[in-house]
């Protein structure tokens, strides 16, 4: 069965019209620059890669989170965050698919890398706090093929269907990252239910490249489960959501 799409969420989950939801539409010229943020400190351990799998609503690589092992620190956040997974949304054809746009533009796909605040016992335990989450948004262009991605790619025969996973050992998120880590900042949300306003948006500005062979790629995961009549894994992306007042920073001029 189909689950419902965005307009639907705030049935299940009054919070999908709060007052800091993601994702949004980032406008350069209103966003303003603070000296005060600092870099994003990444330092990714491959080999606390753990698995992949398809959710039914996108595809997540996730991470053993028990230790400081890969972690996000400094940027607009205070404290260590460690990472649990990351995972991507994209569209039916390359004309759209991100969930953050800059100034209208919609990306062919994002990448998420979503972390949790260390002061806190657990990922679960965090996503309920307002300074529990952060979220790093990669935007994904049309252009040269992207090997790294590509290692990705190259297990999607084996979990094409919702609940498939495989194991998934010594990949390096870092090989995902642009070559300029100049980000925009504000405070949002999860843009998927349970859509839990406690994540520290960290969207950089630059975006990495993706051949259109490698969307069609994702293209070809299913949103069904086996044994389901087949549907393909497309358009798994939030719309912008209301601002509702929030500033948005940039860490550059
Ligand atoms: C509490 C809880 C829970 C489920 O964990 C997640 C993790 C990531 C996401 C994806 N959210 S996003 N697209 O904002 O990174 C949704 C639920
Ligand atoms: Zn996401």
């Amino acid at each position: 069965k189909v689950s419902a799409g965005p307009d639907k969420w705030s049935d299940n989950f009054p919070i999908a019209n709060g007052p800091r939801q993601s994702p949004i539409d980032i406008v350069p010229g209103d966003a303003s620059f603070d000296g005060g943020l600092k870099p994003l400190k990444l330092k990714y351990d491959p080999s606390t890669c753990l698995e992949i799998l398809n959710n039914g609503h996108s595809f997540q690589v996730t991470f053993v989170d028990d230790t400081d092992s890969s972690t996000l620190t400094d940027g607009p956040i205070s404290g260590i965050y460690r990472l649990k997974q990351f995972h991507f949304h994209w569209g039916a054809s390359d004309d759209k698919g991100s969930e953050h746009t800059v100034a209208g533009t919609k990306y062919p796909a994002e990448l998420h890398l979503v972390h949790w605040n260390t002061k806190y016992a657990s990922f679960g335990e965090a996503a309920s706090q307002p300074d529990g989450l952060a979220v790093v948004g990669v935007f994904l262009k049309i252009g040269a093929e992207n090997a790294n991605l590509q290692k990705v790619l190259d297990v999607f025969d084996i979990i094409r269907a919702k609940g498939k996973q495989t194991s998934f050992a010594n990949f390096d998120p870092t090989t995902l990252l642009p070559g300029s880590l100049d980000y925009w900042t504000y405070d949002g949300s999860l843009t998927t239910p349970p859509l839990l306003e406690s994540v520290t948006w960290i969207v950089c500005k630059e975006p990495i490249s993706v051949s259109s062979g490698q969307m069609a790629k994702f293209r070809s995961l299913l949103f069904s489960a086996e044994g389901e009549p087949e549907c393909c894994m497309v358009d798994n992306y939030r719309p912008p959501q209301p601002l509702k007042g929030r500033a948005v920073r940039a860490s550059f001029k």
